[in-house]
């Protein structure tokens, strides 16, 4: 699925912390937003998964508006995932029975998603009573257990350990290769963008300052402002 941002603006008390002009991002590509703390990042993202309305400007999904068909296509991580006080399978397989799949097909896909995320011994554990990342790792495995088409995720490793960072990297990549999903993913993990990314953006101030391919913008950023940015990260 496409993702067109048109004229784009959000205002909280009379501020304007998201002004976009003209966004396209093409179904299959992989999109990584980075940016300083405050940006609008996140209110992007919110906005795109539908949930924060725009003060103005449209966003459309191929040519469609947000409609109940395009969110069940839809899946967002915040960067504090949410998880029911019931075990790790209840989580994981609660948008498979949303969505009326037959149980057998359930419970197949959750052993296997399980295992991927290598969180299956967890499987009857209370998912409130998970460590961060092992709560990271569900919270993404529920997100990808219905197939996707657009994956929106905020600071999807933020304090995870490097093992369980792959996990989830490549976890991402798969199903880009074989399911063409539309991936925004925002970071500030360097190392995280130029492994995942076809294409970096970057805000400050509401805006988009500078976006490119990924090698363009890590090594030869054009905007003073990304360059300043990105010399405060090691890589
Ligand atoms: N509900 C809200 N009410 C008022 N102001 C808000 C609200 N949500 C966000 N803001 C403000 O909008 C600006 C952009 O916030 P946003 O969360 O989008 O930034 P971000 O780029 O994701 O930052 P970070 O890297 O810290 O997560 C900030 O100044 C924030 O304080």
């Amino acid at each position: 699925m496409d993702i067109i941002l048109k004229n784009l603006r959000k205002v909280y008390n009379h501020k304007t912390v998201l002004d976009i002009k003209s966004l396209y991002l093409k179904e299959g590509k992989v999109y990584g937003i980075i940016g300083p703390n405050g940006a609008g990042k996140s209110t992007m993202l919110r906005i795109i998964a539908g949930l924060e309305e725009a003060t103005m400007g449209k966003v459309f999904y191929d040519d469609k508006k947000l409609n109940d068909a395009v969110i069940k296509k839809i899946t967002y991580m915040s960067q504090r995932p949410y998880l029911f006080r019931k075990s790790v399978t209840n989580n994981i397989s609660y948008p498979l029975k949303l969505r009326k799949i037959e149980k057998e097909v359930v419970d197949k896909r959750v052993k296997e998603i399980m295992r991927e995320f290598n969180v299956f011994d967890l499987k009857n554990q209370l998912a409130t009573s998970l460590s961060g990342g092992e709560s990271q790792k569900v919270a993404l495995a529920r997100a990808l257990i219905f197939k996707p088409e657009v994956l929106l995720l905020d600071e999807p490793t933020a304090n995870i350990d490097p093992n369980s960072i792959e996990i989830i990297e490549k976890a991402i990549m798969k199903r880009n290769k074989e399911k063409n999903m539309t991936t925004i993913i925002i970071t500030h993990n360097m190392g995280q963008a130029k492994r995942l990314c076809d294409e970096i953006i970057f805000i400050k101030d509401g805006f988009i300052k500078e976006h490119g391919k990924t090698d363009d913008i890590i090594f030869r950023p054009k905007n003073h402002e990304t360059k300043r940015f990105l010399s405060l990260y090691t890589m």
